[in-house]
């Protein structure tokens, strides 16, 4: 490869999945993480002769060519501040934070101005393949052509799809796609958390667009709180979407309460024609079919299928009505988990007959009202920490419903990797044709 220096400052999970992907591909790769995490890494790292391990920042930086900073998002200033005036003269500097206004606002900040800005973003979790996945490509600064091509060039090895956006763009999009998403996810945890259920355990949960929830609500409670708190509260733009969600949830909620079946049925039947156009009588088209959704259980499947209000995939229709949203226009910057999300919302607005049974169970069925109830408390507790741009009482909100769930992860794990490779392979070649 190019006589190019890759340095990669933050080894966690997708530090190392760069440095893995990078070296491979033939650049030479120098990489740090905390002091205390040195001599694992060497370890680690031992038998790769592209990759060496550095002190600190400080040498990653002096001697790198594209620096890119793999951070928690809420220490990027920080981080920047002391590290980026070594940067190298003439180097190009990047991050891998999932928001990317306080990103380029300390790279500006803190970068000398010979040093170009590129950053980019992998639209997917470390143990993700990223062949075929969006990796957004930030053009921020960029002084020398040379520049923008040697990044291109290092990050062909992901074989990924590369989509061109600004800082903005990108926020905005991703505050659409991932921030409001795991607001569902999130809230749907503290819900069961609440009334102490596992949801596997019960019938009415078992079985469909039931797995899909409960597998993408365990994958994001196995992951890092910093990774969701980070895309949601530093996202200027995630505010307004996590609050409408909430709103949205809490409306629709009140209306199955007071069993009003005619207002409940424009709003939603209104959202669903903005959303998805005029309904079809065949389901042909739709991302997801009954057969998949059911072979990734949890619990066991129980002989007859209990009809759901699907409170939490209603509200989200609403909501992006609400914001004029169109989700489809976010598939080439989307995650597999925004891309499932979509899957099962469309499925349950779009096949013959579906909405008209979640509008019949939420105004006749009383059987999860105790259950949304939970439901829209916790998504409108989870906007008000988002609000309120609190990190610690995110963490603590997320670390209690993460420990109550523990037991679980490693064989949800499993089963939602499979889920997503399974699916996955149906979505993106239905975006294709
Ligand atoms: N996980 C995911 O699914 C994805 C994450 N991202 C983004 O990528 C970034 C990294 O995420 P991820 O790898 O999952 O997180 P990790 O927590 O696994 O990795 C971050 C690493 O950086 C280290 N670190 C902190 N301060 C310094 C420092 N001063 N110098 C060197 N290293 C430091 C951390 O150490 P310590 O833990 O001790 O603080 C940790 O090992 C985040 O901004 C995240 O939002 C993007 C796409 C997907
Ligand atoms: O698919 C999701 O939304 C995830 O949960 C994984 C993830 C987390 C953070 C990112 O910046 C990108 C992907």
């Amino acid at each position: 490869m190019g006589d190019a220096v890759v340095g990669i400052i933050g080894m966690g999970d997708m530090g190392k999945m760069y440095a893995r992907r990078i070296s491979k591909a033939g650049w030479r790769v120098l990489a740090c993480d905390l002091p205390t995490k040195t001599a694992a890494l060497e370890a680690e790292f031992s038998d790769n002769n592209n990759v060496s391990i550095l002190k600190g920042g400080y040498e990653v930086s002096r001697a790198s060519d594209w620096i890119m900073y793999f951070v928690e998002a809420k220490n990027i200033h920080a981080i920047v501040a002391d590290y980026g005036r070594s940067t190298k003269k003439n180097a190009i500097v990047g991050g891998q934070t999932s928001t990317k206004a306080p990103e380029i606002a300390a790279f500006e900040r803190y970068l000398p101005a010979d040093v170009d800005i590129i950053s980019c973003h992998s639209l997917h979790g470390p143990g993700v393949d990223p062949k075929g996945q969006p990796l957004v490509i930030i053009n921020h600064r960029v002084q020398r052509r040379q520049s923008a091509d040697l990044v291109k060039r290092i990050l062909s090895c992901m074989e990924s799809n590369i989509v061109h956006l600004s800082a903005e763009e990108h926020d905005r999009i991703t505050a659409d796609t991932q921030a409001v998403t795991h607001a569902a996810f999130l809230s749907m945890g503290s819900a069961w958390h609440a009334n102490k259920q596992f949801p596997w355990e019960i019938p009415r949960y078992v079985g469909g667009i039931e797995n899909v929830k409960i597998n993408l609500m365990m994958r994001i409670y196995s992951n890092k709180w910093h990774v969701y708190a980070g895309l949601a509260i530093l996202n200027p733009a995630a505010k307004i979407q996590i609050k409408q969600y909430s709103d949205s949830v809490t409306e629709i909620f009140a209306l199955m309460l007071q069993t009003k079946r005619e207002e409940l049925t424009k709003r939603i039947h209104d959202a669903r024609a903005k959303v998805f156009g005029q309904p079809r009588d065949d389901d042909e088209e739709l991302l997801l079919q009954d057969d998949l959704l059911d072979r990734f259980s949890l619990g066991k499947k129980p002989a007859v299928r209990h009809p759901n209000n699907h409170l939490s995939l209603l509200a989200m229709v609403d909501c992006w009505s609400e914001l004029d949203i169109n989700p489809y226009e976010h598939m080439i910057c989307s995650t597999p988990l925004f891309r499932l999300w979509l899957g099962i919302t469309e499925y349950v607005f779009r096949k013959p007959g579906l909405l008209d049974e979640c509008i019949d169970t939420a105004i006749e069925n009383v059987s999860f009202r105790s259950d949304d109830l939970k439901f829209t408390i916790a998504a409108s507790a989870w906007s008000d920490v988002v609000n309120s741009g609190n990190m610690e009482a995110y963490r603590e909100k997320f670390a209690e419903v993460q420990t109550y769930f523990e037991s679980s992860f490693v064989e949800a794990t499993k089963v939602g990797n499979e889920m997503i490779k399974t699916i996955e392979v149906g979505l993106r070649s239905r975006k294709t044709t």
